[in-house]
């Protein structure tokens, strides 16, 4: 589960490093070992050469004839020692041992790595093609990918099942492999991949025409005539079936199949937008506020009516106003970040959920990241920005949950959710017996260069991540009702690594705090 953290993924690093250090470690060796049967060849050579030209000559010599003798017994043994020597035997074990005290990633990691970066392929709309070039929204990043490359992702797509993004990722390893010099795959292994896919997806004239060339080039590949012969089949059979809807005889009409076809593309291009595809819309910032809303939205320098404050007061800029979203500039410093990520890092754990039906914490793909619990008296860097978040809120923090840090490494997300426990939840906050969460405030620890925006789909907000800043929001109505306008999510990080820190306020305490300025519903 390396994938899920930015931070754990340095670790890989390092046992790189390692690893090319025993590599080189090895290829020296093995140079060493080559040289001197090398050197072996050319005396053996030499001598031979010598010999040739004069046969008798040479061997009534008797230091030759000892030499010819010693040649093929002692030094050839010596030979023949060397060209079955493993020397890599003792690399490959050093690296075993290395594999108790590094970090290593798992198939599982590589999986997870892999489905990230097609989370962010989707909800960027990234085109395959760029992607393989090494380009993120029009920057270059990294280096290109080769066939071999784009053919694993295809593969670890497949292995799960998800034949869209295999198709996607086949079809551009077979671009990519056509312009290798070099090349990285097997066009046979590309091709089956592609076919098996593309007929998953619906398309069986070109999954039986993609099995044809693959024919051509391993024309006895058993699954591929195989599966040929099924791919017929199926066509024939759809043709029949076709034939009897025609005539008219047989089930379906064929105007009847005019219609509903029509009606299908209406319905399609009607079809109300799902909570995902909003907030992915969200992610790619796509969304526009209306005027009539940004139009009132205010920027203050305010003490919050907090003597401590007064001194300092902070920047408030209004990012919402029913519900408030308050976003405060410059509100933890650099050095309690560092603290905070210092402390949490031997802490982190896989997100958790927990699971409205039993209750139960649980890892799910909709939360991806680590996240770590830190108390007050772990540094006084952790009890300030504690105090802070009581000085800005006006709120008490003795009812709050510790502070939750979290990282998202690569497309780490948080799909929509709301932050209380809706009343059909079982076990929700009950064992803290402080009541729900009254409100969040959301430190920003980094700058993220693209994606890991704050959305809050209802209403049309982003956040973008600012190191220092910090947003609030009330999630209950005045009466304790949830505010379902609250709804939110954490976008997946495209570039960068995205460092928040939450603060759950709960109600119990506030009675008397709640600041009725701040609310707007008064229901
Ligand atoms: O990381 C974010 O931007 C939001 C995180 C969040 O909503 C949560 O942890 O509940
Ligand atoms: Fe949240």
């Amino acid at each position: 589960e390396l994938y899920t953290c930015l931070a754990d993924m340095e670790e890989l690093l390092e046992t790189e490093a390692l690893l090319m250090q025993t590599l080189d470690g090895y290829i020296q060796a093995q140079e060493e070992k080559l040289q001197m049967l090398r050197r072996h060849a050319a005396e053996y050579a030499r001598e031979h050469e010598e010999a040739s030209q004069d046969v008798q000559g040479y061997l009534s010599n008797p230091i030759n004839a000892y030499l010819l003798v010693k040649r093929l017994t002692t030094d050839w043994k010596e030979v023949e020692t060397q060209m079955v020597d493993d020397a890599g035997k003792v690399f490959v074990q050093n690296i075993t041992t290395f594999r108790n005290v590094l970090k290593f990633p798992s198939d599982e990691d590589l999986n997870g790595a892999a489905v990230a970066l097609m989370r962010l392929q989707d909800t960027y709309k990234l085109d395959t093609a760029s992607v393989a070039r090494g380009e993120l929204n029009g920057v270059q990043y990294s280096t290109e990918l080769s066939a071999g490359d784009c053919f694993e992702l295809g593969r670890q797509s497949y292995n799960i099942g998800d034949y869209y993004h295999t198709v996607l990722w086949m079809a551009e390893a077979l671009e990519r492999y056509e312009e290798e010099y070099n090349k990285t795959a097997a066009k046979s292994d590309i091709l089956e991949y592609l076919a098996f896919s593309t007929y998953k997806q619906g398309n069986v004239h070109r999954a039986l025409k993609l099995t044809n060339e693959l024919l051509e080039i391993v024309p006895t590949h058993q699954r591929a005539l195989g599966n040929k012969v099924y791919y017929l089949q199926d066509i024939e059979n759809a043709s029949k079936e076709q034939k009897r809807g025609d005539d008219g005889t047989e089930s379906v009409h064929s105007d009847q199949v005019s219609l509903s076809y029509r009606n299908c593309v209406l319905k399609k291009n009607k079809q109300p937008l799902h909570e995902r595809d909003i907030y992915e819309m969200h992610c790619r910032m796509e969304h526009v506020m209306p005027a009539a809303i940004s139009s009132k939205l205010k920027c203050r320098y305010t003490d919050r009516g907090s003597p401590f404050l007064r001194l300092a007061r902070v920047k408030e800029e209004e990012a919402y106003l029913k519900p408030l979203i308050l976003i405060y500039h410059d509100v933890i410093y650099d050095a309690e970040i560092e603290t905070i990520k210092k402390l949490s890092m031997p802490r982190f754990k896989r997100a958790t959920v927990q699971n409205s039906k039993t209750g139960e914490l649980e890892t799910a793909n909709y939360r991806i990241s680590k996240s770590a619990w830190l108390r007050d008296d772990f540094h006084p860097h952790v009890a300030a920005v504690n105090r802070r978040v009581e000085d800005i809120t006006g709120l008490t923090i003795t009812t709050a949950e510790e502070l939750q840090v979290v990282n998202y490494g690569i497309g780490g997300h948080y799909e929509p959710h709301f932050d209380f426990a809706r009343k059909d939840e079982r076990n929700a906050f009950k064992s803290l017996g402080t009541g729900n969460r009254i409100a969040t405030v959301l430190f920003y620890m980094s700058d993220v260069s693209q994606g890991g925006a704050t959305v809050f789909p209802q209403i049309n907000v982003a956040l973008r991540p600012e190191k220092g800043a910090a947003a609030f929001w009330y999630n209950l109505h005045p009466n304790g009702e949830g505010d379902m306008e609250t709804r939110h999510a954490a976008c997946p990080v495209l570039t960068g690594s995205k460092w928040v820190s939450n603060k759950w306020l709960h109600e119990r305490g506030q009675e008397f705090r709640r600041p009725c300025g701040l609310t707007f519903d008064a229901d």
